[in-house]
């Protein structure tokens, strides 16, 4: 396998956890989950995200159900993303909801964001004992992981099909212009997984990438440029801040084009 890898299209998975905290804001069916994923998956996005928290502060456990029906019946071509702390209480809602790929996050219940990848060494058993069950529902499993290729190689050892850098640190480092190191950083780890030893799959050698935490139409070429075969972003704080400005079709199509 050389250094330098193909560009391919990275494909956009729509967050939809902000609007669902819009909607929760009153007691009222709008803005409808439903009709935002409608409007971006006939905009030409790839798929939709969802993180349900314990608390429901966003997404509910019904709109998981929901959006599985709804990407099930019309969407058939379409990506769901399940992402979120693999309690059993999470793994049932997302075994349940046909989730066609489930990244496991390390978020402590109440925290805000997400803001850090695994210690896979530190939390073996438990990442062993979910992706084991995951996989054997015919789920995918990404692990949410820091851009260090010691991170990425624990993931493959513990049979993640995928990993999701945390863009977070990167997002925050683009705002003042001093990015170029963390660039460095996914180049390393990128080559990493391009070179890792699958685990789960030994025949077929590589561990496929999928990034997101902030990342917005200003700072994803940049990453692109070092990453020309990253999979899929899951994006949604920036394109719904865009999405109000230029409407969620509109938002979706201007993020297609720089993911291409
Ligand atoms: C794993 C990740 O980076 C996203 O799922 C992000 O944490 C979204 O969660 P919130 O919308 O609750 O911030
Ligand atoms: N996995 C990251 C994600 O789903 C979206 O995060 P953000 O764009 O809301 O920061």
């Amino acid at each position: 396998m050389s250094n330098q890898s193909a560009a391919t299209a990275t494909k956009l998975s729509v967050n939809l956890n902000a609007v669902a905290f819009l909607r929760n804001r009153r007691d009222m069916p709008w803005p409808s989950v439903i009709e935002m994923a409608r409007l971006v998956l006939d905009a030409g996005a790839h798929g939709i995200t969802v993180h349900p928290r314990p608390d429901q502060r966003h997404i509910r456990f019904s709109d998981v159900h929901d959006l599985s029906a709804l990407i099930a019946a019309d969407y058939p071509g379409a990506e769901f993303n399940v992402e979120g702390y693999p309690t059993p209480e999470f793994l049932d809602l997302a075994m349940a909801s046909k989730a066609h790929q489930v990244t496991l996050v390390p978020d402590a219940p109440g925290q805000s964001t997400s803001d850090h990848g695994w210690n896979v060494a530190q939390n073996l058993d438990l990442l062993q004992g979910s992706i084991d069950a995951l996989r054997r529902n015919g789920q995918r499993v990404s692990l949410f992981v820091d851009v260090d290729a010691s991170s990425v190689l624990a993931a493959a050892e513990v049979g993640a099909d995928r990993v999701e850098f945390y863009t977070g640190p990167y997002a925050a480092l683009f705002e003042g212009g001093q990015h170029r190191a963390e660039l460095e950083r996914f180049s390393d780890a990128a080559q990493a997984a391009r070179h890792a030893c699958h685990n789960a799959r030994p025949d077929t050698p590589g561990l496929t990438m999928n990034a997101g935490h902030d990342l917005t139409l200003a700072n994803f070429p940049a990453l692109k440029a070092v990453l020309p075969d990253l999979a899929e972003v899951s994006i949604g704080h920036g394109i719904t801040a865009d999405a109000l400005i230029m409407g969620f079709p509109e938002a979706v199509r201007r993020y297609l084009q720089v993911l291409s």
